[in-house]
């Protein structure tokens, strides 16, 4: 079933350039993860269902996470890998503000036209097969493809880079498989870190738990800024962000305890399958616009359908009063008297004012 293709970068400026110079607008279902072995529990974790990719575009990624993502479970009906050795964070292309230029190759219409071809630094030959046999093209295990990245006007991409394009499409059919038994663990990369100030609140709470690793999930309506949340955690940076089609993760570790966030969009047409990412869930975060007094009973009926959720039945919960920076926004006492938090009995709950842009809260 084709579900659309999946956007996977190193990091999330990496996507913003994507999303900016392709006006990749996100029909399409997206997950970005600076980790790649998140990769590979988002794959692992919605089989069948939610946003099971029919297609995973890797770019910009660095040898090692390729290497992680070797070791991902083989349920990507097809992969594509674009690959290059762009180091984090991405130093500004010098002609990045030129206007985009047409897509050199569309893959006999695979993939989305605007997505192939662009920008990064040339990759050297070793490192492009180097990145080749990590993610499997070497063992042919991979459907995949890798293209040459180049900025506008750095020159013509490397000979390696476009060996590979000429030969990808005709590698591009068999199936993702593994051999039987071969299937491994996500191998690990090092984790995030997270903002010092948020994570205390975090740290508090998230002692009551002493298993291995946690999933949490970020909702709330559009715009409320969930996104930033999760940025400000993860890379402890306030990011440029546009509305979420699909979900963002990022895996942040507070005091050797993991915990994998997934951030959902909160658009109206989107809410309906939040449910789909409750399943072994133990945290929701929700986010609310503290500015935004006009849909708060909409966040209201939104958060309690969502408690009333047999997956969530054990979760616990915590609401940030966002965007408090903003002048007459909602105070924590308006926000918890509109959502009526005292009636909540069956979940742990915690309301905390917080501003995204500086972390504070
Ligand atoms: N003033 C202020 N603006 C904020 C704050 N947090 C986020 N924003 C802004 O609010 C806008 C929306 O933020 P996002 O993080 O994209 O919102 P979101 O909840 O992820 O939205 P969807 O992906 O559409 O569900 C952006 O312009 C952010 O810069 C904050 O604490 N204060
Ligand atoms: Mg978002």
């Amino acid at each position: 079933m084709d579900m659309g293709y999946s956007i996977i970068c190193s990091h999330y400026g990496a996507m913003e350039e994507i999303r900016e110079k392709y006006k990749y607008s996100g029909t399409q279902q997206q997950a970005i993860g600076s980790h790649l072995p998140q990769l590979a529990a988002f794959t692992a974790s919605v089989p069948g269902k939610g946003p099971t990719p029919s297609a995973v575009l890797v770019m910009q990624i660095s040898e090692n996470q390729a290497g992680a993502l070797s070791q991902a479970p083989p349920l990507w009906p097809r992969a594509c890998a674009l690959t290059s050795r762009q180091t984090h964070p991405s130093p500004p292309p010098p002609a990045w503000s030129s206007p985009p230029q047409p897509p050199e190759r569309n893959w006999g219409g695979r993939w989305p036209a605007r997505l192939v071809a662009d920008n990064a630094a040339a990759m050297s030959a070793s490192q492009a097969s180097a990145a080749a046999a990590a993610v499997g093209l070497a063992r042919g295990r991979a459907a995949w493809a890798a293209v040459s990245l180049r900025f506008p006007g750095s020159g013509p991409a490397t000979s390696a880079g476009a060996a590979a394009e000429a030969e990808a499409p005709t590698r591009l059919s068999p199936p993702l498989q593994l051999e039987p038994g071969e299937a491994r663990r996500p191998g690990c990369l090092e984790g995030g870190v997270c903002c010092p100030r948020m994570g205390i609140l975090f740290t508090r709470i998230w002692r009551l738990f002493n298993h291995q690793e946690h999933k949490v999930i970020i909702v709330g309506l559009d715009n409320a800024g969930k996104t930033t949340i999760l940025y400000q955690f993860s890379m402890n940076e306030v990011v440029h962000t546009s509305p979420t089609i699909g979900s963002n993760v990022e895996e942040i570790v507070i005091n050797n305890t993991r915990f994998l966030m997934w951030d959902i969009g909160g658009q109206e047409s989107l809410r309906s399958s939040w449910n789909t990412y409750y399943t072994n869930t133990e945290f929701v975060i929700v986010v609310v616009d503290s500015t935004d007094r006009e849909r708060i009973s909409v966040t209201r009926e939104e958060l309690y359908k969502m408690l009333a959720h047999e997956d969530l039945r054990k979760a616990g919960l915590l609401i940030f009063a966002n965007k408090q920076d903003v002048k007459e926004c909602m105070t924590v006492a308006e926000i918890s008297q509109f959502l009526k938090l005292t009636s909540i009995k069956d979940h742990q709950w915690h309301i905390q004012a917080c501003c995204a842009l500086t972390g504070e809260g």
